[in-house]
């Protein structure tokens, strides 16, 4: 049967995707699912691995269901997974023994506060180019060890095994055989040495995980294994490539010269620059980390990784309910000329890049009697454009490179307000592609290359085609002024939530002023 297609799976924080290309780069089906965001206290977020494998097996079947697509048609499958997500599970069974752990989740801040105390913050951040931060994969695996009964004791026999969602859907895709990650998912762990690419054993004693339980780290684009039997009625489809998914956004943007960026407005958003062979340090709150491992080399990308962006939309949608859908945010931010002097600093779960403050929490200042509905839409569409500011600055700086446009992809490009706002804020172009989801594409195209789908890199470039260009129009005074605004804003939201040792010592301090 003629090989026509590749088939990206594409598993985010809010939902399961899978995407059918064509030879083009083209979308010929796409078929989602959202599954269940878990919040068991107070800034912890967890999913259900098994619904993520339920709903990202079932959307695998229905997109070629839904294009009249046989099995045998597809020439390979490509994996694309929201990062740093954490499962650990039964090796035997198959059965996760707790449920994922989110990148977003908070509940390991004080270990990673403990990490500190113990100096180990200069070692990790040259080893595996990242800051000290819930954020990674590292402090949640031991969060499990330490506190599912039985675990750690299962763990050093070497009955566990740890995945981010790349490797849980690969392992599952194998039906057990094949225990893998690649490397630009690798580096998001807090475990991996980037320099040398492996598992750090120091990093690995210092928080008591057995490396026995840790996935084999691949290259992006490769065959990893077959689909099962089971999976797709018979058919072997080899499972090709694999990468983070804001890595593989940055190839799906074809970002493959150093010094291209790209910025990605999903849940969150993650601003990635490709550095080349070259690690850059950064100097300034972003993380070095691996783009992807192809053609035989390992490539590096400097990032800015904002934690809340299109999910201040969803906030807006699901707990405050004055939108019915996302899009209509774009509506009512249009309704006024500007926000009033409104900020929204979105710091549900911390803030991310360059800030790293755990103990942030989300403020709104600048509130007046004159103050509406809209004025809030409108600082909530505007906080996603800030925070891209700031990172946009550290990069910069990091890289000594004044970036002269930047590509944009995710879910919230569709919203022309912001898109204005992005290119007026950062007094650059921004470039919308025709294919806004570039995430999976670069799946398809990383697993598309192993099987000779596509030819080279070169090929690829060649498909990029822009939709729209926002230039920027705002005046250099106005710009600047509110730029300043929000960074006073963002100074209100900061350590807000105290450490438990601030709470102690505010709490003796209040005691022995009442005697
Ligand atoms: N028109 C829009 N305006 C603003 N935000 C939007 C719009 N459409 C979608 N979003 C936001 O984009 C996000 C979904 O983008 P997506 O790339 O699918 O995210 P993820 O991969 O993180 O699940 C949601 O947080 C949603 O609120
Ligand atoms: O699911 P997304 O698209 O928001 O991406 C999540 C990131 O991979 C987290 O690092």
């Amino acid at each position: 049967m003629e090989k026509k297609y590749v088939l990206a799976l594409d598993q985010g924080t809010t939902s399961s995707r899978a995407i059918l290309f064509d030879r083009e780069g083209k979308i010929v089906k796409v078929a989602q699912k959202e599954f269940t965001q878990i919040y068991p206290k107070a800034g912890w977020v967890e999913h259900d691995p098994m619904e993520i494998w339920g709903t990202q097996s079932g959307v695998a079947r229905e997109v070629l269901e839904y294009a009249g697509v046989r099995p045998d048609e597809v020439a390979a499958i490509g994996i694309t997974n929201q990062r740093e997500t954490t499962v650990v599970w039964d090796k035997n069974t198959g059965k996760p023994i707790y449920n994922a752990i989110v990148w977003q989740c908070r509940r390991t801040a004080d270990i990673c506060d403990e990490l500190r105390e113990r100096g180990l913050e200069e070692y990790i951040k040259e080893n595996t180019g990242l800051v000290v931060d819930a954020y990674f994969s590292g402090t949640k695996i031991k969060w499990i060890l330490d506190n599912v009964e039985g675990a750690r004791e299962k763990a050093e026999k070497g009955e566990l095994l740890f995945g981010n969602i790349d490797t849980w859907l690969i392992w599952n895709l194998t039906r057990g055989k094949v225990h893998v990650t690649d490397y630009s998912n690798a580096s998001r762990t807090m475990l991996y040495n980037i320099k040398e690419l492996k598992w750090d054993e120091k990093i690995l004693e210092e928080l008591g995980i057995p490396a026995s339980m840790l996935p084999e780290v691949r290259p992006s684009s490769e065959v990893y294994g077959y689909t099962d039997e089971k999976t797709f009625g018979g058919a072997k489809i080899p499972i090709a490539g694999a990468a983070g998914d804001q890595q593989a956004a940055l190839f799906g943007q074809a970002c493959y010269e150093p010094g291209m960026a790209k910025n990605t407005y999903g849940t969150g958003c993650f601003m990635l620059m490709n550095t080349g062979e070259e690690m850059v340090p950064s100097k300034n709150g972003l993380l070095t980390t691996i783009a992807w491992g192809v053609d035989g080399k390992v490539e590096y990308a400097l990032e800015g990784s904002i934690f809340i962006a299109g999910a201040v939309v969803q906030w807006l949608r699901d707990e405050l309910k004055i939108i019915h859908d996302a899009k209509d945010s774009e509506y009512f931010a249009t309704k006024v000329e500007d926000s009033n002097g409104v900020y929204v600093v979105p710091a549900f779960v911390g803030l991310g890049a360059p800030y790293w403050d755990m103990y942030a929490r989300g403020t709104i200042v600048g509130l007046t009697r004159g103050a509406n509905k809209n004025h809030i839409i409108r600082a909530a569409l505007e906080s996603i454009a800030y925070q891209t500011r700031d990172v946009l600055e550290a990069m910069q700086e990091d890289s000594g490179i004044d970036l002269q446009a930047l590509k944009v992809d995710g879910g919230a490009v569709a919203n022309n307000f912001l898109m204005q706002f992005q290119s007026d804020i950062l007094g650059v172009p921004v470039h919308r592609p025709e294919v806004t989801e570039t995430t999976a594409l670069g799946a398809a195209y990383l697993a598309g290359l192993a099987v000779g789908f596509w030819k080279d890199k070169n090929e690829i470039a060649n498909k990029w085609k822009v939709d729209r260009t926002f230039e920027a129009e705002m005046d250099e005074k106005v710009k600047e002024k509110l730029y300043k605004g929000w960074k006073r804003a963002v100074d209100r939201a900061r350590k807000w939530e105290l450490t438990e040792k601030e709470e102690l010592a505010a709490e003796e301090a209040a005691a022995s002023e009442d005697e």
